[in-house]
């Protein structure tokens, strides 16, 4: 049993967990209890954070307590912003910028020097990243278009405020709502890759900037929150081939493609998320233009009919996110300003039990080689 070898840690289990469950085969997720349908519509970004860090729906009192205290948190140092210019300057690709900021946060934090496993402290410092991230990379984004960037409003929502800093102008009720699910749905999902890799580099009693600057590196991936972007990029490929969408992604196959947005490690049907962006999708669409959510729609099928292959999150949050004029190539940082809260809270149980994570290899390499002095070579 010891010795047998499950790639890609396939099953295994490694932690107990309060935060999220997924049932793979009902296509169900739950965070702390509670259906990601009640939650995702019902309520909002701040309160499904303090779910996962304080353990319990906040209440009234709580929730406002809470968003104030995070939203006097969205500004930057000034040191930041010239990061963030640099970055923007160097045409940094947008995950690698995101992993730089997150880093470089700690520089300003000021419970940098606090013991890496103090929970009040990285309940503070977990609340400066989750409301920093996003002012940076709306600040990074529009760096790179030549605008200046916005200052973050204390006034707005997490999502609105995003919405605003990212376009200088408010968003709309229907555009702030829509952002605000998708945060929601992005926030938590057990071990996955990237919350797994926060969590190894919090089981060395590594600090939670370090935590969370490994986790966005492993988002990154395309196997991984990556394929979001990939998605759009497909979507595009397939609008501008002229083929109906079954037909290209038969030929996609053919030459050997992935599918990007399709199969999980965990699901066997639908991802649940999926269910719910395919609705927001298609309601952007009725109030503009149908092709995105059509092409969606017609991979879907197809990929289902002849490949029994789902959707994951991914697949929707393309669609959705480009008809809300959401730059194809921040969709992947997107996921990061919103699963910084599910990174926490796992760090923050990481910490409460921790023992060093450390699997180990079977060898498969030679051994009692001659060493040869290389000279002789
Ligand atoms: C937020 C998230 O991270 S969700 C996932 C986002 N990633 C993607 O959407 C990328 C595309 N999907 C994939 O590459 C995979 O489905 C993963 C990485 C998500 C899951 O990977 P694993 O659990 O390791 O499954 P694995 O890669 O072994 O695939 C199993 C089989 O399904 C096939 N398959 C899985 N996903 C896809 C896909 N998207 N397109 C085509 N075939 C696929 C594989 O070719 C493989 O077939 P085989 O056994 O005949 O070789
Ligand atoms: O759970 C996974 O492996 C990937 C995923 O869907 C997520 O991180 O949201």
């Amino acid at each position: 049993m010891a010795d047998e070898l499950k790639k890609g840690l396939e099953g295994v289990l490694v932690a107990e967990s309060e935060l999220s469950f997924i049932d793979g085969d009902a296509g169900q997720l739950i965070y702390r209890g509670y259906s990601i349908d009640d939650l995702a519509r019902q309520a909002s970004y701040e309160e499904v954070v303090y779910l996962l860090w304080h353990g319990e729906l906040p209440e009234e009192g709580d929730l406002a307590e809470f968003s104030d205290a995070m939203s006097t948190e969205r500004a930057l140092a000034d040191g930041m912003y010239d990061l963030v210019r640099e970055l923007a300057d160097a045409d940094e690709e947008p995950m690698a910028a995101m992993r730089t900021i997150a880093s470089n946060l700690s520089a300003y934090d000021p419970d940098r020097d606090a013991d890496p496993t103090d929970r009040e402290a990285n309940l503070r410092k977990g609340r400066r990243l989750t409301a920093k991230l996003p002012t940076a990379l709306a600040a990074f984004s529009r760096l790179r278009e030549g605008d200046e960037p916005v200052a973050p409003r204390e006034d707005l929502s997490h999502a609105a405020n995003f919405l605003y800093m990212l376009n200088d102008e408010e968003p709309d009720d229907v555009l702030a709502e829509t952002f605000d699910m998708a945060l929601v749905l992005h926030a938590d999902h057990g071990l996955n890759a990237s919350t797994f890799s926060a969590m190894v580099t919090a089981s060395t009693l590594a600090d939670l900037h370090s935590a969370i600057t490994s986790a966005v590196g492993t988002l990154s991936g395309s196997l991984h929150g990556g394929a979001n972007q990939d998605v759009m990029e497909m979507l595009k490929e397939v609008d501008e081939s002229g083929k109906e969408a079954r037909q290209w992604v038969d030929d996609a196959l053919d030459r050997g493609r992935r599918v990007p947005g399709f199969g999980h490690r965990v699901y066997n049907v639908k991802d649940p998320r999926a269910r719910i962006l395919s609705e927001k999708s298609k309601a952007l669409g009725e109030a503009g233009d149908m092709k995105w959510y059509d092409y969606s729609v017609g991979i879907e099928e197809y990929l289902g009919e002849e490949k029994g292959l789902a959707p994951n999150v991914d697949f929707y949050s393309a669609s959705t996110y480009y008809q809300m004029g959401i730059p194809v190539d921040i969709y992947t940082p997107i996921f990061a300003v919103s699963r910084v809260g599910g990174w926490v809270a796992h760090v923050l149980e990481q910490y409460e039990d921790n023992r060093l994570i450390r699997p180990r290899a079977r060898y498969v390499g030679d051994r009692d080689l001659d060493f040869t002095p290389v000279e002789e070579r």
